[in-house]
């Protein structure tokens, strides 16, 4: 088999889908995307797309070594992102050619259902409290939401009361009955983190996330030993390499690999690995399409460490399509009681509406994260 074309689509609310096609007539799909910066990585899977054109997709491995290792600068948000998606391409491919899953290519289930979890609020986390009321209706009981607006470096006791009351809220309002993670979003600095962290810990959230930016990775071990709440981090992470620093230094018990931006299947099931190793978690990111999450559902149900998985339904930012838009098969991502079953379909087990993809192409935003900015006009994180 020859892998003979490859089309990228960008779509609404800020995806981009890439189609693989070979010469046998199989077709791979793939989401190679960084929120914001689609067009840089649209320009990556093009320049990778020279060493693909006419090479067997079967080989995964050898071409994930030939796209990381064949470029002399490596690593980083934007090719490790288009190797993603190319990576999920293939391996959808080789599912569909020999029949399976990608989960039985890769030894076959752990487990029979996979915990997820929906975001509630928005960038400003306001009203998660109507949030989790409607989401507990259809049954979802593990919620996330961002833990702070803009804070400074240092930041006022105003400014962290405000923080740990919303959090209180949710406590008060439902007791044990949910659990939630809080996402600091990389927003919080190093000392503010601890102070926050301290201030939450009675209200006992599932896991912090991104307490500090990933570029202050040297912070998680000091923030773990200032508190019993569980810290999460891997969104900004981007190969083994990255990660196996964060394992080594220790503080993060829940890693958090995004399918779609650290090398795809191929790599995030040796992250997967690497973590057991350390007896740490595993919670796939991935606010982004039902590709991004096939992905993670076959990285899930293979892996031992596996706890829970992020999906985009109802997420802030999905305005102008919504996460199975772009599904054929959308009764196959079944969500019962907060789990989603595994995908019974061959490859990925997506079939993507093309129709309907290229249609919303042809009005692709380009969307960017917010610009925020502190009371004195100096940048704020978002
Ligand atoms: O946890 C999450 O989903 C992420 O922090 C998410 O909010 C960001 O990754 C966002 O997609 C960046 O544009
Ligand atoms: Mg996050």
């Amino acid at each position: 088999m020859k892998i003979t074309k490859l089309t990228l689509y960008r779509v609404p609310p800020r995806w981009m889908f890439l189609k693989i096609e070979t010469d046998e007539g199989i077709t791979g799909w793939g989401e190679p995307v960084i929120e914001g910066r689609a067009r840089t990585v649209e320009a990556a899977v093009n320049e990778l797309s020279d060493y693909l054109i006419g090479q067997d997709p079967l080989r995964i491995n050898d071409l994930w070594q030939v796209m990381y290792r064949g470029g002399f600068y490596r690593g980083g948000p934007i090719l490790m992102s288009a190797i993603a998606g190319i990576d999920q391409a293939l391996w959808d491919i080789k599912g569909k050619a020999l029949g399976v899953p990608v989960y039985e290519l890769l030894g076959g289930r752990v487990r029979d259902k996979m915990k997820m979890y929906s975001w509630v609020g928005g960038d400003r986390p306001a009203d998660v409290i109507d949030g989790i009321l409607t989401l507990r209706e259809i049954g979802i009981h593990t919620f996330k939401m961002n833990g702070t607006e803009e804070l400074g470096v240092i930041d006022t006791a105003q400014a962290v009361d405000a923080a740990v009351a919303r959090i209180a809220q949710i406590r008060e309002a439902f007791g044990n009955s949910i659990e939630f993670g809080i996402d600091f979003h990389g927003r919080v600095s190093a000392p503010m983190a601890k102070v926050l962290l301290r201030e939450l810990e009675p209200h006992r959230p599932l896991f912090v996330e991104e307490p500090v930016l990933a570029e202050q990775a040297e912070y998680y071990p000091r923030l773990a030993d200032a508190t019993s709440i569980p810290l999460a981090a891997g969104e900004r992470m981007y190969s083994r390499f990255d990660f196996k620093r964060v394992f080594h230094g220790g503080g993060i018990a829940i890693v958090q690999p995004d399918l779609s931006h650290a090398g795809g299947i191929t790599e995030c099931v040796k992250i997967a690995a690497m973590a057991e190793a350390y007896d740490v978690a595993l919670a796939p990111h991935c606010p982004l399409g039902p590709i991004a999450l096939a992905a993670c559902l076959q990285v899930d149900f293979v892996s031992h460490n596996a706890v829970l998985q992020e999906q985009s339904m109802g997420i802030h930012y999905n305005k102008g399509a919504e996460l199975f838009d772009y599904v054929i098969n959308r009764e196959d991502f079944q969500i019962t009681d907060g789990y989603f079953a595994p995908l019974p379909k061959p490859g990925l087990g997506v079939i993507v509406d093309e129709e309907r993809v290229i249609a919303a192409s042809q009005s692709a935003p380009d969307w960017r994260n917010p610009l925020w900015r502190h009371p004195d006009g100096s940048v704020a994180e978002w």
